[in-house]
């Protein structure tokens, strides 16, 4: 499994600062939703700048103005970005083509689809596809992402991501449910008293 950081509800440089303790043991770098929103590519292009070798996810959930916002995210540095899966499909396709043209990637968030939607999207091959448990249903419901999705729902060449709340503990059931390629941790890491340690801990439990 990769170990995608995310990194939200913080300033460029506090963004920066905190990857530069954790970068050995994360694999990819996510710019946050709320860092895309506060300081808009800035925050894509200045993670690109610092951290040359790894692969940048630009988080900017497009679910409209598709083509616009993936050659934003593309020229500024972005090798991934992500759009919902709840997007009409002509969404979905024009940000594949934008992708394909930049030879970059699409990570697909699945918040909210139905298992209908996610079948259509399954046409996707090059695509990520992310199960999203969301920040609101972290806040406001308890709710965090174990996994716990019918794993016959996704066929063996394709890739698979999880987001949401996840930490240490939820790492074994995801493995055993979901088993996805690359677990996305924010908060865990972000907000531990010792990032470096905590996201050392994550390599470690990956890594086995
Ligand atoms: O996409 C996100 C919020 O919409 C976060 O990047 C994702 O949820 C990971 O952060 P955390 O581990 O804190 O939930």
């Amino acid at each position: 499994m990769k170990i995608q950081l995310a990194l939200d509800r913080m300033e460029i440089s506090e963004a920066i600062e905190l990857t530069r303790k954790v970068e050995d043991s994360v694999d990819w770098i996510e710019v946050g939703t709320s860092l895309i929103k506060e300081f808009g590519m800035a925050s894509v292009g200045e993670m690109k700048q610092a951290f040359p070798a790894k692969t940048i996810v630009a988080d900017i959930k497009t679910i409209d103005n598709a083509r616009y916002e993936f050659e934003m995210c593309f020229e500024a540095g972005a090798d991934v970005a992500t759009v919902m899966g709840v997007s009409p499909l002509v969404t979905i396709e024009a940000c594949m083509e934008v992708a394909g043209r930049y030879n970059k990637t699409v990570m697909i968030d699945l918040l909210n689809t139905t298992e209908h939607q996610k079948r259509d999207l399954m046409k996707y091959k090059n695509a990520v596809f992310c199960e999203h448990v969301s920040k609101d249903q972290q806040e406001e419901l308890g709710a965090s992402n174990h996994g716990v999705v019918d794993k016959n729902l996704y066929g063996p060449d394709m890739t698979i991501a999880a987001a949401g709340g996840i930490t240490l503990d939820s790492l074994d059931s995801l493995r055993k449910t979901l088993n996805p390629s690359i677990v996305i941790i924010g908060s865990a890491i972000t907000k531990a008293e010792n990032p470096a340690e905590a996201a050392a801990k994550f390599k470690c439990v990956e890594a086995k």
